[in-house]
């Protein structure tokens, strides 16, 4: 006998949760299926816990500067700390009650097990079935994807799981996989003082991003202490008990390190939630939909399982639009000319739409500047620490930003107004008679609109 509901969440990260949540407020009856812990990756393994270790980072970094500005400052790292309040603070232990008690509060049913599509608008976890009456919303997230490499799955490596819950930091760190969780947590472990090394297989860090980008991610990171291989890949992984051993492809001595973290992207499993049951193809590695979040009759899908970009604020997104559409209110399509992505390395690394390359292979014709943050008041006064810049891409035919990146202090926050311009395409002519505070970092990005050839 299956139980009848209105709709059935299936993964309650920030996407589904909020799904979950805003649903049964709405009135309906929700069940939410969760095998894990009720708030998904972001805050237990993902975005709370490493930006609490990045914020311990940046003020070791800081104090480390106050030589150079102000006098003298000593400080005695302590991963302890950090330990604790991503413990304490950020996951409550692991616990996710405050989460569960959340959505029940909301009127929506937790029903805790790994849940999978049995037919149409139907999942079953366990032994019970769900029949959903208005239909069913794929929130499962992903995980990472680990390469294979030989040697490899048979090593103690670690995930971003297992670096958010260490009590103690290794002496010394490999990471394979220089993007985002690559090169915050080698930041982070190096401000730490363990010994980090990073592995990228792509000519450069945050391959995704404009080259300038990931020049300046080595650059800090090399400041930092951190050794930097780009165009390399690992051959052959193997643990002696103690430590890893990594031989990388072509010549040279293997490299060796008390840890080695895994961050080489991640995926989706759509075969395991048995997706051929609603019509889709568990073969994909994404479930497309369209720009209501609908993946098929009663069918939605939203969060990193639609390969639209693997952040939070993405899947809150589409959580938002998958919400008024189950509850039958219109809005506009999903739309991702504005996505913003911001690496909380220090500098921050932020950018929003395209990159020079994605405009110019598009065959748009652009127009674009570049200016370093120490270039205006602010980034000078601010001194050690001002590294960054301005990059902005315009579609000189539209006469509208099309992208920018906007790396350095404050970069993501900074970031906020090139968001804005580019999500509401507000033309370049009237962004250059715009006033911008004095002194502040973001007028470099006036500098920058008046540099654009
Ligand atoms: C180290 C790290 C740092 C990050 N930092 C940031 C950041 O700073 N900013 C940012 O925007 N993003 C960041 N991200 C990405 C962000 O965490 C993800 O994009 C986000 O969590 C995806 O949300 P989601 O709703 O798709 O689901 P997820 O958070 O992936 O959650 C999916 C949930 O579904 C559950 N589930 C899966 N399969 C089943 C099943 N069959 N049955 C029942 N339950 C199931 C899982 O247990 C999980 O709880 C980071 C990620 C990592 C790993
Ligand atoms: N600040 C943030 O918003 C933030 C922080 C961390 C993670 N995330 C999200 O989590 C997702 C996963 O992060 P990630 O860093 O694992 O993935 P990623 O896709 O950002 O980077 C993976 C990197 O690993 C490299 N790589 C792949 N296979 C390799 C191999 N065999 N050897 C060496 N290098 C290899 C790739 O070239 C790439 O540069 C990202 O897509 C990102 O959206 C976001």
């Amino acid at each position: 006998m299956s139980e009848q509901v209105d709709v059935v969440v299936l993964g309650l990260g920030p996407g589904g949760e909020y799904v979950a949540g805003t649903l049964a407020e709405a009135g309906l009856d929700v069940v939410g299926i969760e095998k894990e812990l009720v708030g998904g990756e972001c805050p237990y393994w993902g975005c709370v816990p490493s930006k609490m270790m990045i914020r311990a980072g940046n003020l070791l970094a800081e104090a480390g500067r106050v030589s150079s500005l102000a006098g003298g400052a000593e400080v005695t790292p302590d991963w302890g700390r950090v330990a604790g309040r991503i413990r304490g603070e950020a996951t409550d232990d692991w616990n996710d009650q405050i989460a569960a008690d959340r959505l029940a509060a909301k009127g929506g049913r937790l029903v805790r097990g790994t849940g999978r599509l049995t037919g149409p608008r139907q999942v079953t976890v366990g032994p019970r079935t769900f029949r959903a009456r208005r239909g069913v919303v794929l929130a499962t997230g992903s995980r990472p994807r680990i390469p294979t490499v030989p040697g490899l799955a048979a090593t103690p490596y670690w995930t971003n799981r297992d670096a958010m819950a260490t009590r103690e930091l290794p002496t010394s760190m490999l990471v394979l996989g220089g993007g985002a969780i690559g090169v915050e947590l080698a930041q982070v472990f190096a401000r730490f003082r363990c010994a980090v090394t990073v592995v990228e297989g792509q000519d450069r860090l945050l391959s995704q991003e404009e080259p300038e980008a990931g020049e300046l991610a080595e650059k800090v990171l090399r400041a930092d202490g951190v050794t930097v291989l780009t165009s390399a890949r690992a051959r052959q992984v193997g643990h002696d008990g103690t430590g890893f051993v990594v031989h990388l492809e072509g010549e040279g001595e293997p490299l060796r390190a008390e840890r080695l973290l895994v961050a080489t992207g991640r995926h989706a499993d759509l075969a395991a939630l048995s997706v051929e049951a609603a019509g889709l193809d568990p073969s994909a590695r994404t479930v497309r939909t369209d720009g209501q979040m609908r993946a098929g009759e009663g069918l939605w899908a939203i969060g990193d399982i639609t390969g639209d970009g693997s952040f939070t604020h993405v899947s809150m997104y589409q959580a938002e639009i998958a919400v008024r559409d189950i509850l039958g209110r219109p809005g506009p399509d999903a739309d991702y000319r504005a996505l913003p992505r911001v690496t909380f390395t220090d500098p921050e690394i932020a950018a929003v739409g395209l990159t020079e390359r994605q405009a110019r292979d598009q065959r748009l014709r652009v127009r674009t500047s570049l200016l370093p943050i120490a270039s205006s008041t602010r980034g000078w006064i601010h001194g050690r620490g001002n590294e960054g810049f301005i990059k902005l891409i315009e579609d000189a035919d539209r006469g509208v930003l099309i992208g920018a990146t906007s790396a350095g202090p404050a970069g993501g926050e900074v970031l906020y107004g090139l968001n804005v311009a580019v999500h509401a395409e507000i033309p370049v002519e009237r962004l250059q008679h715009m006033i911008y505070a004095y002194p502040t970092f973001h007028r470099t990005v006036e500098a920058a609109l008046g540099a654009l050839r």
